[in-house]
């Protein structure tokens, strides 16, 4: 029975094709170890041209890890394997990329298979995970609220192979026995992990007490949960150019089906912050985009993510620092915060038409000589006249009235002259010192972007 679901699940999933080399991840407990000895006895069957062991030491037990990489070692030996071993100090691992001790181990564990399946070429690497993983990764990831949950891990992920997938831990254990073969006690629970303990003997029975194959439906949930994930998975690359840059622009966003968008800015902000959202960061995400101005969410302690007016970007979480630069005719001044070059130069001509981008260019009639201006960042109480008007409004709203987003308002240079706004500069003028006809000299500053 055992020997015919391995048979089955390689034959299903096309796990194992003529001529593979394939890497075992092993552990010696009980499960790679009836994964090596069913392999083996199908080598030839199958047509596996090499099979090889590799065995991670995490250091995390002292001595009896060590004891464990000499029993990989022996099992090896007997078999008349090659095994590559290698010895890693998981625990200082994950202190220094603050990590919990599993997921260190799991990383430093897959990098050392595909560094050894890259060199020694071997095309495939088989984990000894089984049908009881299998729910209880389910059960488990269902119960955290785990976004890659309820559905579980495949059979197959690119290189790597799980051929114990349609087999429960009793079977394997039931195999061990029949079949003599020995193992390393499992003691792969240096994972403390009380609550998968939990779920293996107290929640899985009693479900099994409401429904007998249990591990029968739950794995057709999952193969099922499965092969909508790989359809959403092909509709995400589909979609993947729209993610590739800094910003993503909204108009450009505005037709990507949700289930895609959430998957997106997941990958997004990981690859930007090095931190995966969580559930609940990204339905927040999803609800600010859906309203309107300029909203933001706090990603982590370093990162926020902000949706302005057209565009989605993240920011690192720095306090704006004030700024301030003399400015004379004459001058070119570097703002470094704004990453622009303002120039100040006098003019006799005066060309109305080159005035009226005010973004880039303004000229003001000043009589005085060889005034200073400065240029700073905006500070509280800041008012401004905008131009044709009477009376004067708060800076904040004139840039609110030109959607300059949240984040910007700090940083934009602000032309001051005798304690009136000129320029907010890149944007709008002010009413002060206009140019008439009657203008003979016109004092102008004009922007040069870096
Ligand atoms: N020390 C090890 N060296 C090599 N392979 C290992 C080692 N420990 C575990 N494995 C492989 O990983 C499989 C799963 O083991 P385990 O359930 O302990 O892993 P995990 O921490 O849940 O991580 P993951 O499920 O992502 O592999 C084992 O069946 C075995 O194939």
């Amino acid at each position: 029975m055992v020997e015919k679901k391995f048979l089955k699940a390689i034959k299903d999933f096309n796990l194992v094709e003529s001529k593979d080399r394939i890497l075992v991840a092993f552990s010696g407990g009980i499960d790679s170890t009836v994964l090596t000895a069913l392999l083996l006895k199908f080598q030839k069957y199958l047509k596996i041209e090499k099979i090889a062991l590799a065995h991670l030491n995490h250091s995390l037990r002292g001595a009896e890890s060590d004891l464990d990489e000499e029993f990989c070692k022996s099992f090896a030996e007997e078999k008349g394997l090659k095994i590559y071993t290698k010895k890693e100090d998981v625990k200082k691992y994950a202190k220094e990329h603050s990590m919990s001790i599993e997921e260190a181990a799991r990383t430093v564990r897959y990098s050392f298979l595909q560094e050894i399946a890259l060199r020694e070429e071997f095309n495939k690497i088989a984990t000894g995970h089984h049908l009881s993983d299998l729910i209880e990764t389910m059960i488990l990831w269902f119960i955290q609220g785990n976004k890659k949950g309820i559905k579980g891990f495949k059979p197959y992920e690119k290189n790597v192979i799980r051929p114990l997938f349609y087999l429960t831990k009793e079977e394997i254990r039931q195999y061990a026995e029949k079949k003599d073969i020995k193992y390393t006690v499992d003691r792969t629970n240096f994972k403390t992990d009380i609550l998968r303990n939990k779920i293996r003997h107290d929640i899985i029975p009693l479900l099994r007490q409401i429904n007998p194959s249990i591990e029968k439906s739950m794995l057709i949930e999952s193969l099922f949960l499965q092969i909508d994930e790989d359809f959403i998975e092909k509709e995400v690359e589909k979609f993947s150019q729209k993610f590739l840059k800094d910003r993503i622009t909204l108009t450009d966003i505005a037709d990507v089906p949700e289930a895609v968008l959430y998957r997106m800015l997941t990958i997004w902000i990981y690859k930007k912050t090095g931190i995966y959202p969580s559930y609940r960061k990204i339905w927040e995400i999803l609800k600010i985009l859906k309203k309107s101005g300029e909203k933001s969410i706090s990603l982590s302690r370093d990162y926020q993510l902000i949706k302005s007016y057209s565009q989605i970007i993240i920011k690192k979480k720095e306090k704006s620092k004030k700024y301030s630069y003399k400015i004379k005719t004459g001058d070119e001044v570097y703002i470094k915060e704004a990453g622009v070059i303002i120039k100040s130069y006098i003019s006799k001509s005066i060309n109305m038409g080159k005035l009226k981008d005010e973004r880039k260019i303004v000229c003001f009639d000043i009589g005085e000589e060889n005034p200073e201006f400065v240029i700073r960042n905006r500070k509280a109480g800041d008012r401004f006249l905008p131009f044709g008007q009477k009376s004067e409004k708060k800076l904040k709203d004139i840039m609110i009235e030109l959607k300059i987003p949240k984040y910007m308002r700090d940083t934009i240079p602000i032309l001051e002259f005798r304690n009136k706004i000129l320029w907010v500069v890149g944007y709008k003028r002010s009413g002060h010192y206009p140019v008439t006809e009657q203008t003979k000299k016109m004092i102008c500053f004009e922007i040069k972007e870096v």
